[in-house]
């Protein structure tokens, strides 16, 4: 009996209570419909919040209309009416009992200048850095600075004050703070490895620190003798003992791993650190190292020495820097800096780079994955070695969209292919050395790469050239938006962004995230996307919506035929709505997770069952109905999603 899954669709409140003939099924599920379309008994609430419920396979003429049944894909595939029997599971047509969608022009926008380029009226040397660290820009075909670095590297080369930096993604924060910093350890006579630690820089992320570490790194053709090291957590700690015992010049560090080695590292000595850093401040916040942080610079002011190198500054200089502007970032400046003075490009930091493309594509919940595959064929269409980054809000929803479109359950890789490029899935559940190779490999790759991943990857890594970032789930914070979005048009360079929303509710973030666009949003309609994608070459004006359906259907077979893979897939579902229910609840009037329809998300994951089946893991269970289980384990998703963060330091 089909009597789980319910047709959740908006409509506006009927003015008059309308009468709807339910026939079919058991007398108690007719009379309980008959009250419900009557705004009486159970459902009166969600009647009057515009939420009908209908049984699905038995609309009255009138809702199949309303629900736009007339369409012509609906014959294509047609619902298998009777199929949610015994077994509960349902096949639905793709194209059928979509909600409508508010009709938008789609036409292009004025793209602005670039916001956060180098400048072409000045030049590195201008800025007081010497001959070496000049050479080596070069070489690295660095000839401008951008507004950042102008401000930032007189002012550590010159003065000894603090900084609270603010600049826009992809600003070059990272060589405004480090080139100043190197060239002071540079003009320490005789400086080795063991002349001691005299910068920190403290990142919310393994990756974070890893990739500032290199440019340290790459930093060292100028003076070999000065030495960088990292300690991260996540590797062997006895290697990073052995590092610190040989000593460093230049630490990088997450903080949970730094202040385990100041409490079990006899040999670490922060006596001499005259540079601290706090690089992606508002996130060091977020992910709770505030405590951490306190005991890092507590350690390092009680344990000072004076010393007596003339480049150096005689008292610890701390730079904060942070991409947007919250009270916990100004909470952590309280914490950590001293009569600073705040470097700030423009008032535009809390926008996207003027030169971002942003597109938002409103699609129904039941086509999003095949959507999905249709946006990255069409983005990666006449590119070569193009970089795609589509973020997700959970890793089991990354395992899944990994699995579903490279069709590799069984393994444990972490890198497959979708229409001949490289696909490659990243998230805090794997293991760090997976997590680093699989970012290598992604930046490395010779063709066209896409990486599947959570928020992980969306604070401050710096992955070279990445063309294109499709949020498939919105964000959960709008700085999370601008920190997604800011990993392509950075420096200059030109870069586009896709959105997805779900018809409804969802369509009022527009208006929370239009005014960090200042170039405008456009919109595409997924109907373009598909049949850009999916139709067939010759056949114009058809067999777009017959191929996507295959392609959608071939997944559900699969997941049919392999049980581990519909494992991950139900896994993947469940997760996903857990992690919807998380978001603010400032902007529950965008994603409230009770509207969502899930028999039509449960197949954009390619799943027949009913959501009450998945959520009981199949066992039929008295007390409690499966979507008040599904919404019990979203409040737990909290709690998970802040573990997944905390592998980190
Ligand atoms: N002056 C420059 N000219 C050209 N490219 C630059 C310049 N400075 C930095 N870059 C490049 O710009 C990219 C972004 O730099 P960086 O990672 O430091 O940005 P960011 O401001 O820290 O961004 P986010 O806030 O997103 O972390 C890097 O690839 C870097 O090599």
């Amino acid at each position: 009996m089909e009597d789980d899954l319910l047709l959740n669709f908006a409509s506006e409140p009927p003015a008059k209570k309308q009468k709807v003939k339910v026939t079919g099924g058991k007398w108690k599920e007719r009379r309980k419909s008959q009250l419900a379309s009557e705004g009486r008994g159970r459902n009166e609430k969600k009647e009057k919040q515009g939420v009908n419920q209908i049984k699905l396979g038995e609309r009255t003429k009138e809702t199949a209309t309303a629900e736009g049944e007339e369409r012509p894909h609906k014959t294509a595939f047609p619902e298998r009416r009777g199929e949610g029997g015994k077994n509960n599971t349902y096949v639905s047509s793709l194209f059928t009992a979509n909600p409508e969608i508010q009709d938008r022009p789609v036409a292009e926008i004025d793209v602005l200048s670039p916001s956060n380029a180098p400048l072409d009226t000045s030049s590195f040397s201008g800025l007081g850095l010497n001959d070496k660290i000049n050479a080596h820009l070069l070489s690295q075909r660095l000839e401008n600075p951008t507004k950042i670095q102008q401000q930032v590297i007189p002012r550590l080369l010159a003065g000894n004050n603090d900084l609270f930096v603010q600049a826009q993604t992809g600003s070059g924060k990272t060589l405004a703070f480090a080139l100043p910093i190197f060239q002071k350890l540079m003009e320490i006579p005789d400086i080795d490895r063991t002349s001691g630690l005299f910068a920190l820089i403290l990142a919310p992320t393994r990756e974070l620190a890893t990739q500032i570490y290199s440019v340290f790194e790459s930093l060292r053709r100028c003076h070999h003798k000065i030495v960088a090291g990292n300690v991260i957590g996540g590797e062997k700690k006895k290697s990073e003992k052995a590092r610190l015992r040989k000593g460093v010049n230049i630490l990088v560090a997450t903080p949970g791993r730094l202040v385990d080695h100041i409490e079990h590292t006899q040999k670490l000595d922060l006596s001499k650190i005259r540079y601290v850093v706090l690089d992606e401040g508002d996130r060091l916040m977020e992910l709770g190292f505030e405590e951490s942080i306190t005991k890092i610079l507590h350690s390092i002011s009680s344990s000072a020495v004076p010393l007596h190198y003339p480049s150096l500054p005689a008292k610890r200089v701390s730079i904060l820097c942070s991409a947007t502007i919250k009270s916990t970032v100004k909470k952590l400046g309280e914490l950590s800096l001293e009569e600073a003075e705040l470097v700030t490009t423009s008032e535009k930091i809390t926008k996207v780079p003027d030169q971002l493309v942003q597109q938002v594509v409103v699609i129904p919940p039941k086509l999003r994955f095949v959507t999905l595959a249709g946006t990255l064929k069409n983005l990666i269409k006449d590119q070569t070695a193009s970089r795609t980054i589509v973020f997700f809000s959970c890793s089991g929803s990354v395992d899944f969209h990994f699995i579903a479109l490279t069709r590799k359950a069984a393994s444990e890789d972490t890198s497959g292919s979708l229409f001949g490029s490289s696909i490659f899935k990243l998230h805090g559940s794997l293991s760090q050395q997976t997590r680093t190779s699989t970012l290598k490999q992604f930046a490395d790759s010779p063709n066209n790469a896409i990486l599947l991943c959570t928020d992980v990857a969306s604070r401050g890594l710096d992955l070279p050239h990445i063309n294109n970032v499709v949020e498939f789930d919105p964000p959960f914070a709008l700085d999370d938006h601008l920190h997604r979005v800011g990993r392509t048009a950075r420096a200059g360079s030109l870069g586009k962004s896709v959105l997805f929303l779900l018809p409804g509710d969802e369509e009022n973030y527009l208006k929370i995230i239009e005014p960090l666009h200042p170039s405008g949003i456009q919109f595409q309609k997924y109907e373009s996307v598909l049949k850009e994608a999916f139709e067939k070459p010759g056949e114009k004006g058809g067999s777009w919506d017959t191929q996507a359906t295959t392609f959608h259907l071939d997944l559900e077979r699969w997941l049919l035929e392999e049980p581990r893979a519909k494992e991950i897939a139900a896994n993947g579902f469940i997760s996903h709505i857990k992690a919807y229910a998380t978001h603010l609840a400032s902007e529950r009037e965008c994603f409230n997770v009770k509207k969502i329809h899930l028999g039509h998300l449960a197949k954009s994951f390619g799943l027949r069952e009913t959501p009450k089946k998945l959520a009981s893991g199949g066992e039929r269970k008295k007390k409690e109905d499966g979507k008040s289980k599904m919404l019990r384990m979203a409040k737990m998703h909290l709690q998970a999603q802040t573990d997944e963060f905390n592998t980190f330091g």
